[in-house]
């Protein structure tokens, strides 16, 4: 049926079909700037792989990495035939997929930095521009204008090419906002994808699916009904090879300024009038405009910023953030970075108004947890007399299991007396579901060769989270609040408990 004159358009392009199905995606040419590094040898190409063994890419799609590294092809195929080796078990390395995959791999040298060679890139490339031309940028952000402007001068981008911002979009407000014109006098927003891998989490897209698929929550999902949300990412390992770029970086700009404030956004926002990419962007980015700031008057009483020491890890002696590293030029310039924060955040708006939501997340942590709780209120008046009733939790598991997880009261069954329970009633997904689930990255990138931008960060999320996140480091730098030490293995400093205990509240974990 034909939309009535005036009706809003929709870009909804979501793989709506009955059943999980592997729906090819049209051919490409996906070029990876930084397809030698860390990033693309761990995450893209063991993901890309995986979507190429469930036959989702055409004979003639390819990928093209870019390095400043001699090799041609064939050595490039042999490196990452190496990196899938390192990555996948021998099972999953499957001889014929690797023969498929091997013929997509290209590799152009190329410094990014150098205005020579750009125009010998497109040599590379189809010039019919028959396919989807993906330009995925896995470097550093401060490379990411220098090397959009270069694709437009050598003729590279047109209407319909992408290309794919990896994070952190900057190190500030100001950084990002730079990066973000740079960028956008050679593309249009709509081809801007900007990657926060936690959106690609299943349980994440679920958030939607649980609030918007029942009505059972919806009416409890505010202040009336919730006490307070604890959302946790908690990680056990450290920060061991990539010392150097966190200990410029720290925990609040690496985790919270992106993950953390993308989860609290998928579980705060109103719900949005359809999937379209932008009715949910622009629910999101009302969250971030009503997060209360964190002033240098306040700071010390809702923050917490910790750093690990030496200490067990899943039965195993660990160093402490001091020791980790070993280049000493960096060493010794040393910050007092933080590996941990918690943080009490407030949502200045009618739904939120009163019910705080708490965010920490940490390295070394005594497990690795990802999890978003939310902790109803207590009944109003219990006809129990003294029996203690828990109130109602529902804990949405991202890592390292996927679930739900809702806390109900029962009677213990038994002849006679009365006695409530606390019990938990239990989804577990990959019970529930016998697929196997992808990773973060492959659902991404093939929402980028699809052309569906609805899990990624528009420009004003990503500015609208930094003056939030550069409120706080200015504060601590303002009131000079340090770390406090954790014993790697812990739940993380001391302090993060004062923090729930001032309210009366407690983390959920540990249990
Ligand atoms: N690693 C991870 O787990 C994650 C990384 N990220 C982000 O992704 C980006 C890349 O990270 P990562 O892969 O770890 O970094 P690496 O340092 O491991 O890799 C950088 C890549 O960029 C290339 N490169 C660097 N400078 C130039 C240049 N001037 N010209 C051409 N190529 C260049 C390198 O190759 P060569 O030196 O041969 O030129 C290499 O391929 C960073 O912004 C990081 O913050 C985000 C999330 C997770
Ligand atoms: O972006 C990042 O995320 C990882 C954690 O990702 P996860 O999927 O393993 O939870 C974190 O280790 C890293 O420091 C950060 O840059």
């Amino acid at each position: 049926m034909a939309a009535p004159p005036g009706a809003r358009q929709r870009h909804t392009t979501w793989n709506t079909l009955p059943m999980a199905e592997f729906v090819p995606v049209d051919a490409f040419d996906l070029l990876i700037f930084g397809g030698t590094g860390d990033l693309a040898r761990r995450k893209l190409l063991p993901a890309l792989f995986h979507r190429d063994r469930d036959e989702q890419f055409s004979a003639d799609s390819r990928i093209i990495a870019v390095s400043r590294g001699e090799m041609d092809d064939a050595a490039y195929a042999e490196w990452v035939h190496d990196a899938l080796k390192e990555q996948l078990t021998t099972k999953e390395l499957e001889p014929a997929v690797w023969e498929r995959f091997a013929v997509r791999l290209y590799h152009y040298s190329l410094d990014m930095q150098d205005d020579s060679g750009w125009a010998g890139l497109g040599d590379k490339l189809d010039d019919t521009h028959s396919r989807n031309r993906v330009f995925y940028l896995a470097t550093s952000p401060s490379l990411f204008g220098t090397i959009a402007g270069q694709l437009a001068q050598a003729g590279l981008t047109d209407e319909r090419s992408r290309i794919v911002l990896e994070k952190p979009v900057g190190h500030d407000f100001d950084s990002a906002r730079e990066i973000n014109d740079a960028v956008g006098e050679v593309f249009a927003e709509s081809q801007i994808y900007r990657i926060d891998h936690y959106l690609g989490k299943e349980t994440v897209q679920n958030v939607l699916a649980l609030r918007f698929g029942n009505s059972l929550f919806e009416p409890l999902w505010a202040r009336g009904a919730v006490d307070h949300v604890q959302i946790t990412v908690a990680e056990n390992l450290g920060v061991g090879q990539r010392f150097d770029f966190y200990n410029r970086t720290g925990a609040l700009r690496d985790m919270v300024q992106n993950h953390m404030l993308q989860l609290l956004c998928m579980v705060a926002m109103e719900p949005p009038a359809s999937m379209d990419h932008d009715d949910i962007r622009n629910e999101k980015i009302k969250v971030l405009r009503a997060l209360k700031p964190i002033t240098p008057e306040v700071v010390d009483r809702v923050t917490v910023r910790g750093r690990y020491t030496a200490g067990i890890v899943g039965g195993e002696p660990v160093p402490g953030y001091r020791e980790e590293g070993d280049d000493p030029e960096v060493k010794t310039a040393e910050q007092d970075t933080e590996t941990f924060v918690a943080i009490k955040a407030e949502i200045d708006n009618w739904r939120w108004n009163g019910t705080p939501f708490y965010l920490r997340t940490g390295k070394r942590m005594a497990r690795k947890l990802s999890e978003i709780v939310f902790q109803f209120k207590p009944v109003p008046h219990s006809i129990f007399g003294d029996q203690p009733l828990t109130p109602n939790r529902l804990v949405l598991s991202l890592q390292p299991e996927e679930g739900v997880q809702l806390t109900l009261m029962t009677k213990e069954p038994g002849p006679g007396g009365f006695r409530m329970r606390s019990l938990p009633l239990n989804l577990n997904f990959p019970d529930a579901f016998s697929v196997t689930y992808p990773d973060a990255y492959e659902r991404l990138l093939m929402e980028v060769l699809r052309g569906n931008p609805a899990l990624f960060m528009r420009r004003d999320e990503i500015e609208s989270a930094w003056r939030w996140i550069d409120r706080i480091i200015d504060s601590w730098h303002t009131r000079g609040v340090r770390t406090h030490e954790y014993m790697a293995g812990s739940w993380g400093p001391t302090d993060s408990f004062v923090l729930l205990d001032r309210d009366d509240r407690r983390w959920a974990q540990p249990e």
